[in-house]
């Protein structure tokens, strides 16, 4: 069984930033070596990525460790207030270039630093309250601020937003994260109870988020055949039962080339997982 964090009324705020932040980055490496996943970086390839490596992808979650624990210490207690969300996204975009420094400029953990680097805040913010849909509540309340910092770039995600008019990782947070709380969290608890391994578990909860999700890594590059074939794909998997079953297993392979084949990589939804990761380790249900 996964490791579990449990939270006491005693830790300093010191402490529980520690063991936050240790607990993020922990999700996010073992995300990255979860395998066999369709198109993305896994512990047996770089998926339809050319410019990422799981080493790479290793380095970039280890220099978001003092990230996280700065922004847990600054929540630490606070009300969602404007005055927090600059604070985090001051630290969000501090972290986003200290990853790209580690990385030489290539984008590993952009849209992963936005999902827990808010669910690492909103743990903070109220330590006592650690059910997982409270933690998801509070941060889209932090995510639904405005930011009057924050730089209008262009970006991938926010054209494909744009241009195919659906929720992105931005709505997604505002939303209380429905793709975590509905699809992965109940999956990841589904499979194990059914006698899945570990990581077939957490491969099925990644499946489970990339049945709806509208990812925009999936649409920027493949567009929305694309994307249907990745919602189709994942379902007929979970339908036959998950990756524990040999049916599941062979279906998972004909979604794996199908994305190859399109040069596509659900990023989005894997962003998701390692957050549902973190949560299901932080929670006291
Ligand atoms: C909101 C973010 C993700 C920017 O989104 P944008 O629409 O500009 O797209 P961008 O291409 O930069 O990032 C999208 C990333 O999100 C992930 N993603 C893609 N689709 C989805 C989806 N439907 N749901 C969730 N995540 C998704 C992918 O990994 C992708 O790489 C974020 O980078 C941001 O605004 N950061 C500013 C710093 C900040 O405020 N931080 C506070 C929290 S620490
Ligand atoms: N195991 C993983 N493999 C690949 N991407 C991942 C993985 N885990 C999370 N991601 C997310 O996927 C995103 C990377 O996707 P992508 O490579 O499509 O983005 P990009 O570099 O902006 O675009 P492109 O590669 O199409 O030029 C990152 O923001 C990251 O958060």
């Amino acid at each position: 069984m996964p490791q579990t964090l449990t939270i006491g009324a005693v830790l300093t705020a010191e402490e529980l930033a520690e063991r936050l932040a240790e607990t993020a980055t922990q999700a996010l490496i073992d995300e990255a070596r979860l395998s066999p996943k369709p198109g993305l970086v896994d512990s047996r390839s770089s998926g339809a990525h050319q410019d990422l490596t799981l080493d790479l992808m290793v380095r970039s979650a280890r220099s978001l460790t003092s990230t996280f624990y700065l922004l847990a210490l600054h929540s630490w207690q606070r009300p969602a207030d404007i005055a927090l969300r600059q604070e985090v996204g001051r630290l969000g975009r501090a972290g986003e270039a200290q990853m790209m420094a580690e990385t030489g400029g290539v984008n590993t953990h952009r849209g992963a630093i936005w999902a827990m680097g808010l669910l690492v805040s909103a743990v903070a913010m109220q330590p006592e309250r650690l059910l997982p849909q409270s933690i998801a509540q509070r941060a889209a309340k932090i995510a639904a601020l405005p930011d009057a910092f924050s730089p209008k770039k262009f970006s991938k995600g926010s054209h494909a937003v744009q241009r195919y008019q659906v929720p992105g990782a931005r709505e997604e947070a505002q939303s209380g994260f429905p793709h975590i709380i509905d699809r992965a969290l109940p999956q990841l608890h589904h499979s194990r109870a059914r006698g899945a391994s570990e990581s077939e578990s957490q491969v099925d909860a990644l499946l489970a988020v990339m049945t709806t999700l509208a990812d925009t890594c999936v649409l920027s590059r493949g567009g929305l055949p694309a994307l249907d074939a990745m919602h189709q794909g994942a379902r007929a998997v979970l339908q036959a039962g998950g990756v524990s079953t040999m049916a599941g297993k062979q279906l998972l392979r004909h979604l794996e080339r199908r994305m190859l084949a399109d040069n596509t990589s659900p990023g989005g939804a894997a962003d998701l997982l390692a957050a549902t990761l973190f949560l299901d380790r932080v929670s006291v249900v």
